[in-house]
């Protein structure tokens, strides 16, 4: 029988990251295929942001291959730009920009980078603020809106370059407990979208356990499992995911 070829988004092939003289990532090994949904959990400093921060060309790699699309990332040759135009990130701080509208946000940079004509790009834009619920709000300046609106809105703002896969760093972390409800609503909606492949890290793990295919689980920058969802909530491999599982889980 013939092998099922699969549709490989990204993947990391023995990268290794060094700040310094500090050992970041150590020989990481990952591939995510397209329309996946994939959190990535671990303690504190264990590198979980410094690997998603690798995929769009934000934190440079010392040693191995890691391919965006079919493209290496960290090779020279290729044009950063035209995979950072397909590859969103959605930070823990927004990110937005306050001295535009909300609507602005969400126009800019498929105006500037895409020239994607004006008519076309305010209607996408306002389907989207739709879409996370905040179309009333086009009009108001970010400082007007509370930490999970800035949130949906830099959502909405990510998806408007239509992503091949958005990168989610602690998208809730900075938000009040009441907030995060909606903004986590919004992303499972979003990362169940078939097409689009979702790498998320996440400290809640009842999100982590209904939205993704997958899990990977990181410590002192090593990946130590990979399994799918319900293996990992049912019994981590290791003995490093278990505790970390039952101390995030008694909180
Ligand atoms: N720019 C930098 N210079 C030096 N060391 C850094 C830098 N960025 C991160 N580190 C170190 O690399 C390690 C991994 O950091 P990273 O932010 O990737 O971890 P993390 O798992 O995302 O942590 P957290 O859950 O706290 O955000 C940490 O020990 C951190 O101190």
């Amino acid at each position: 029988m013939a092998e099922e070829k699969k549709d490989i988004m990204i993947q990391f092939q023995d990268v290794e990251k060094y700040y310094g003289s500090f050992h970041a990532l150590k020989k990481v090994n990952l591939t995510i295929d397209r329309g996946e949904t994939v959190v990535l959990i671990g303690p504190s400093g264990s590198g979980k942001s410094t690997l998603i921060r690798a995929i769009n060309g934000l934190e440079p790699i010392q040693e191995g291959h890691l391919t965006v699309n079919g493209f290496d990332i960290h090779d020279p040759k290729t044009d950063i730009n035209k995979i950072r135009k397909r590859v969103g990130m959605v930070f823990q701080h927004f990110n937005l920009y306050n001295n535009k509208s909300v609507l602005e946000n969400v126009m800019l940079a498929p105006r500037i980078v895409n020239h994607i004509p004006e008519e076309e790009n305010e209607k996408y834009a306002l389907d989207l603020l739709d879409r996370v619920g905040l179309k009333d709000k086009a009009g108001s300046m970010p400082s007007m809106l509370s930490g999970g609106q800035k949130q949906r809105v830099a959502i909405a703002r990510s998806l408007a370059m239509k992503p091949l896969a958005l990168l989610f760093d602690e998208p809730t972390s900075a938000l009040d407990p009441e907030m995060i409800g909606d903004v986590l609503r919004i992303i499972q909606e979003i990362a169940n979208d078939s097409d689009l492949t979702s790498l998320i890290v996440t400290h809640e793990m009842n999100f982590a356990r209904k939205v993704a295919n997958r899990v990977i689980f990181m410590a002192d920058g090593q990946i130590l499992e990979d399994s799918k969802t319900e293996d990992f909530f049912n019994k981590p491999t290791s003995e490093r995911a278990q505790q970390f599982v039952d101390q995030v889980l008694d909180h």
